[in-house]
C-alpha cells in the first residue's frame, strides 16, 4: 500500500535503497514535468508525496488558498491555512491590488520577487497576463535599479553564483543546482549591466529578469531555465568599498585565468546538461562579448543577446519604418552613436539586410557611419582605436569629434543611439535630423531609461512630431498639441524569448545570423497600420507573446528546411508542437485523479464560493 511521507523521509528511504515505492508512483501518476521533483539519488518524487508544510513552502507546488478541501487533508496541510478557498483568478485580483499599494517601482519589484519565491504559477500567470504594466518592473528599467541595490534588497538566493575561486570545480558547483532538466541558461559576468556599467555579482538581476521573460513571453518552463553569474570580481570602486556588496571583493580577473574559467564553465554546462543546452550571454563587457561569441558560436548552442538580440529588434524596427518613409532600407544613411556590442551588432545585421536588398558588402558598409568616444570612426583619426568590426565602418573622412557637427556633416536619415550617453541626442541634434528628413528615424536604445540618448518627448517635440522614434526602455504616450503618440520599445525582449523557444524545440546546435534576420522580419510583420499610425514601429507589448510564438514557428520551419534541426520526426503542425511543450501557468490538481486515497477526507467538500474583492 502506498503511503504519503514527508520529503525528508523519501530522501532517506531512497538512500537506504527502498526505491520501490517511488517507482510504483511513477507508473500510476501522470504529472506535468514542471512539477516533478527529484530526491538526492535522482528519483522522481511526485508533488503529492511532498507532504505537509513542505508542500506550501515549495513555490512550484504551492497554490495558496486554491487547495481544495480534499487536497488540504490528503496533503496534510489542512488547518495550516485559513478556511477560505480562492480560485487563481481571485488570487490574481489580490496581487493586482497589492502591487498598486506600492508607490515605488523597487517595492513593486520586491513584491513580485517575493511572489515568485512563494507561488510560481501565480507569479508567471500574473506577469504573462499583465505584460504592459509588469514588464517595466521585472525588466528594464526597474531591474536596473534592483541590480544597483542588489546588496540591500538581497533576501533569498535565485540562480547560481560561480566564482573565479571555483576554477577547477565549476562542474561541482553546477551539480548543486537542484533541477535536472535545464535547457536554457542566461549568464553574465556583470561587467556591463545595461548602460549602468560594472555591477559585478549584483548583475544577477539581469539573468533572472531575462529568464522570467523566457517563461512569461515564450512559455519556456521555469524548471528548464537557469540564471548564472560568473563572479570574477568587479572594477567598480564604489562596490568594492560598499559594505553591502555581496560578490567577491576583488578586482576583475582577466587574461588566461578568466578565459580558462569561462571555458571550464561552458564545458561544465555541456557535461551537466548536454550539448543542446542554450547558453545566452548577457551584459558582458564589450571586448569579451565579441570574443566569446566568435569563439563559441560554432562549438556550443549559444548567442549574445546584446549583439544579436538587440540587432534583430533594431533591424525589425528599420524594416517596419520603410512602410512610413516609403523608402527601401538601402535608401538610408545610418549614423550610430556608440560602437560597442549593440551598435556593431545592429550595423552588422543591417548590412545583411541591405545585402538582401541587392547591395554588395562594401556598398552596404559604406552606408553606415559610426561615432565612438573619440568621435567619428575616420580612417585617419589620431586616436586610432579602429579594432575589430569597427574598422569595417571607418571612413576616409576628416576626423570630427563634436557629435552635433558630425550629424550636420553626414546628414543621416537614421540615427541610432547605443552609447549609454544619456541626453546625447540634444535638441540641436534632433532639430538637425528634422531639417534634412521628412521623417527622421531616431532610436535611443540605451537602457535603462536614465541612460537613453533622448526621451520620447524630446524626440517628438524637436521634430514637429515627424520623428519615427523607438527606445530600449519604455516611454509612455506623448501628447504634442492635439496629437498623441505611442512610441514603441525597441528592446530585445521581442526577440530572445521566441528565438530561444524555436532553437530549443528544433534542437538547433548552432545559431546563425539568418535566424536573427528571420526574427526581425517576423516581428516587423506583426506591426499593423494602426500601430504605425499611432507612432510605433513595434507591435504593442500585449502582442509580444504571439510574436514569440511566431518567431519560434518560423525558426522551426527554417531549421527543418535547412537541415539544422535535430529533433525528429518533423512535427506536422509547428504551432501545435510548440504549444504542447509550453508551460501551463494555471493551477492543476495536486492529487492524482485515479488513486484511492489512504486517508479519505473526513469533512465533506464545500463548493468554492467566489467573492468579488473590493479594491
Ligand atoms: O536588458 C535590456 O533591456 C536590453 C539589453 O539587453 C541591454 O540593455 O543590455
Ligand atoms: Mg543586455
Amino acid at each position: 500500500m502506498f503511503t504519503l511521507v514527508p520529503r525528508s523521509l523519501i530522501s532517506r528511504s531512497a538512500i537506504a535503497g527502498q526505491k520501490g515505492v517511488l517507482t510504483e508512483t511513477l507508473r500510476v501518476l501522470k504529472i506535468d514535468d514542471t512539477q516533478k521533483r527529484t530526491n538526492v539519488t535522482g528519483d522522481v518524487i511526485s508533488p503529492s508525496q511532498v507532504m505537509g508544510i513542505d508542500h506550501l513552502r515549495d513555490p512550484r507546488l504551492n497554490k495558496g488558498l486554491a487547495f481544495t478541501l480534499e487536497e488540504r487533508q490528503a496533503l496534510g496541510i489542512h488547518g495550516l491555512q485559513p478556511a477560505r478557498f480562492k480560485s487563481q483568478e481571485e488570487q490574481l485580483e489580490l496581487c493586482r491590488i497589492s502591487i498598486e499599494r506600492y508607490q515605488e517601482d523597487l517595492n513593486k519589484y520586491l513584491y513580485l520577487t517575493e511572489l515568485h519565491d512563494r507561488n510560481e504559477k501565480l507569479f508567471f500567470r500574473l506577469l504573462s497576463e499583465n505584460i504592459e504594466s509588469l514588464m517595466p518592473i521585472v525588466y528594464t528599467p526597474t531591474v536596473g535599479l534592483a541590480c544597483q541595490k542588489f546588496g540591500l534588497i538581497y533576501r533569498r538566493p535565485r540562480g547560481l553564483f560561480i566564482t573565479i575561486n571555483d576554477i577547477g570545480h565549476v562542474f561541482e558547483v553546477l551539480k548543486n543546482w537542484p533541477e535536472p532538466n535545464v535547457r536554457a541558461i542566461v549568464v553574465t559576468d556583470g561587467e556591463r549591466i545595461l548602460g549602468l556599467g560594472d555591477l559585478g555579482a549584483c548583475g544577477m538581476g539581469i539573468p533572472v529578469g531575462k529568464l522570467a521573460l523566457y517563461t512569461a513571453l515564450a512559455g519556456i518552463k521555469p524548471n528548464e531555465c537557469l540564471p548564472i553569474v560568473l563572479d570574477v570580481g568587479t572594477n567598480n570602486q564604489n562596490l568594492l568599498e560598499d559594505p553591502l556588496y555581496v560578490g567577491l571583493r576583488q578586482k576583475r580577473s582577466t587574461g588566461k585565468l578568466y578565459d580558462d574559467f569561462v571555458d571550464e564553465f561552458m564545458q561544465g554546462v555541456v557535461k551537466r546538461y548536454g550539448q543542446n543546452t542554450l547558453i545566452q550571454f548577457e551584459d558582458f563587457g564589450n571586448h569579451n562579448a565579441f570574443r566569446f561569441l566568435d569563439r563559441y558560436r560554432e562549438q556550443y548552442c549559444t548567442f549574445n543577446d546584446d549583439i544579436q538580440g538587440t540587432a534583430s529588434v533594431a533591424v525589425s524596427g528599420l524594416m517596419a519604418s520603410t512602410r512610413l518613409t516609403g523608402k527601401k532600407l538601402a535608401d538610408n544613411k545610418f549614423l550610430f552613436l556608440g560602437a560597442g556590442e549593440a551598435a556593431i551588432g545592429i550595423a552588422d545585421l543591417t548590412v545583411k539586410a541591405l545585402e538582401n536588398e541587392g547591395l554588395s558588402l562594401q556598398e552596404a558598409r559604406d552606408k553606415i557611419w559610426m561615432v565612438d568616444i573619440d568621435g567619428l570612426l575616420a580612417l585617419e583619426r589620431p586616436e586610432g582605436g579602429l579594432d575589430g568590426h569597427k574598422k569595417f565602418y571607418a571612413k576616409a573622412h576628416q576626423p570630427i569629434k563634436d557629435f552635433a557637427a558630425i550629424v550636420e556633416e553626414i546628414k543621416p536619415s537614421v540615427l541610432i543611439g547605443a552609447s549609454a550617453a544619456a541626453g546625447a541626442f540634444t535638441p540641436t541634434v534632433l532639430k538637425a535630423m528634422a531639417s534634412f528628413n521628412e521623417r527622421p528615424i531616431v532610436f535611443a536604445l540605451s537602457n535603462p531609461t536614465s541612460k537613453a540618448e533622448c526621451t520620447a518627448e524630446q524626440a517628438y517635440a524637436n521634430t514637429d512630431g515627424r520623428v519615427i522614434f523607438s527606445s530600449g526602455s519604455p516611454f509612455g504616450k506623448i501628447v504634442l498639441g492635439d496629437r498623441t503618440f505611442y512610441p514603441g520599445q525597441g528592446n530585445n525582449a521581442y526577440i530572445f524569448p521566441g528565438v530561444a523557444l524555436g532553437v530549443l524545440l528544433a534542437g538547433i546546435h548552432h545559431i546563425n545570423e539568418q535566424i536573427f534576420l528571420l526574427a526581425s522580419e517576423t516581428v516587423a510583420k506583426f506591426v499593423t497600420d494602426e500601430d504605425l499610425a499611432k507612432g510605433s514601429i513595434y507591435p504593442p507589448l500585449s502582442a509580444i507573446k504571439e510574436c514569440s510564438m511566431s518567431i519560434a514557428c518560423e525558426i522551426l520551419e527554417y531549421a527543418y528546411k535547412e537541415r539544422i534541426a535535430s529533433v525528429y520526426p518533423k512535427p506536422k503542425d509547428m504551432r501545435k508542437y510548440v504549444e504542447s511543450h509550453q508551460y501551463n501557468h494555471n493551477y492543476e490538481p495536486s492529487l492524482p485523479q485515479t488513486w484511492p486515497w489512504p486517508n479519505p477526507p473526513y469533512i465533506k467538500t464545500r463548493p468554492m464560493e467566489p467573492t468579488k474583492l473590493k479594491a
